[in-house]
């Protein structure tokens, strides 16, 4: 008999994985995933699901590290395993450029990736707009195949999958839910009102062009390459305003803008004049889940007459593959604690 009662809405990257988490680690609870939208229809779709990160300003570094770390860890696993195909997961090699060269040589995450160095002048080269560039190995997760690979795994472990829009939290207490896990993502807005979350609107191409076999991004141009499985992904737009230091985006446009296709390709080609010769597949737009700072703590609710507690995940902005496991596995301690409280409280 499962004793306790988790509800994880939102079935992006981020909830499916820290569903899975869930299930796989606590096996007397019931563990049910809850959506309004599943793959293929969520913004971790439309993810290029390249593994790299900008920070967080307010959250401790050697926490935003260890998220990387463990992110890298778990998808280099299945990359290295017989499951990569099914799972979508490969490893990617290319290069980051930067028109001048940085403050910060080495971003935070550079010891997690594999073979990390500085460009040299002879790879520097074919890039006479850029002085100065990284280069290593990362990971490239392709969610078209992850997040079915995710859910077969969650199905696996005993979770239950629920299609459904969550009005408000309340109507989960009243069903009986024990605990509640929010990866809402940018519905993170309505569900529990935050207003820090906002959309930041990304289109990205795909083109059948094989022969491209490395990754091309340019930091300050927000331009990029990313072969993958399928295709390539080309990008990128990131429509935000800023008001004085601070993020303000009202972009909601979830259709292809054709000038931002053009413009993407234009600047892809002056990276890689193949691509001239590349065919456009498509061009899909996802709205980012920014926030100014990730949110993965838990709090205590009264729901429907009684105290829920409520583990939050979200707000993940252009990094959520990234963030995913990482972030997951700290939501799966809250959790641990919820359930540990709810089931001690229950014997008194
Ligand atoms: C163009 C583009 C390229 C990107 N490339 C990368 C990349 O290379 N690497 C990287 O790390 N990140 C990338 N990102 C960022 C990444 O896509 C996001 O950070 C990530 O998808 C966020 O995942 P999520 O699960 O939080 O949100 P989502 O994928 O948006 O999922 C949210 C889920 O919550 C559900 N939901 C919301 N409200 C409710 C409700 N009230 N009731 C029920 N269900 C609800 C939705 O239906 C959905 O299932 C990119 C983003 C864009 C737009
Ligand atoms: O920025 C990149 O290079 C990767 C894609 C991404 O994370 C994004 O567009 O948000």
């Amino acid at each position: 008999m499962k004793n306790v009662k988790v509800v994880v809405v939102g079935a992006g990257v981020v909830g499916s994985s820290t569903a899975l988490c869930i299930a796989e680690a606590l096996p007397n609870c019931s563990v049910t995933l809850m959506a309004e939208r599943f793959t293929p229809d969520t913004t971790s779709d439309v993810a290029a699901g390249i593994l790299m990160c900008s920070p967080f300003p307010d959250i401790p570094l050697a926490q935003q590290q260890k998220w990387f770390k463990e992110s890298m860890k778990h998808l280099l696993t299945i990359a290295q395993s017989e499951e990569a195909s099914e799972a979508g997961v490969l490893l990617s090699s290319g290069w980051q450029l930067f028109a001048s060269v940085p403050a910060e040589k080495k971003p935070f995450w550079s010891e997690f990736v594999l073979g990390f160095r500085t460009m040299t002048d002879q790879e520097l080269k074919r890039f006479p707009n850029h002085k100065f560039g990284q280069a290593f190995t990362t990971v490239k997760c392709e969610c078209s195949n992850y997040l079915p690979w995710l859910e077969k795994r969650f199905r696996k472990a005993g979770g239950q999958i629920v299609i459904q829009k969550v009005k408000n939290l309340q109507e989960l207490s009243t069903q009986g839910y024990d605990v509640i896990v929010n990866c809402s993502g940018l519905g993170a807005r309505t569900l529990v009102d935050d207003s820090q979350v906002y959309p930041v609107r990304g289109q990205v191409l795909k083109v059948h062009a094989p022969w491209l076999q490395h990754f091309i991004r340019d930091v300050g141009g927000q331009t990029y390459i990313y072969p993958g499985m399928h295709s390539v992904t080309l990008g990128g737009t990131r429509q935000v305003e800023f008001i004085g230091e601070h993020e303000q985006a009202d972009d909601w446009r979830l259709e292809p803008d054709p000038g931002d296709s053009q413009d993407i390709l234009e600047r892809c080609c002056r990276l890689e004049p193949s691509l001239r010769r590349a065919k456009v597949l498509g061009a899909s737009v996802g709205l980012r889940p920014s926030r100014k700072n990730v949110r993965v703590e838990r709090e205590l609710l009264q729901l429907g007459g009684r105290q829920v507690p409520v583990v939050h995940n979200y707000g993940h902005g252009g990094w959520g593959v990234t963030l995913s496991w990482g972030t997951a596995l700290d939501a799966l301690i809250l959790v641990k604690q919820c359930v540990y409280q709810r089931l001690t409280n229950a014997k008194l």
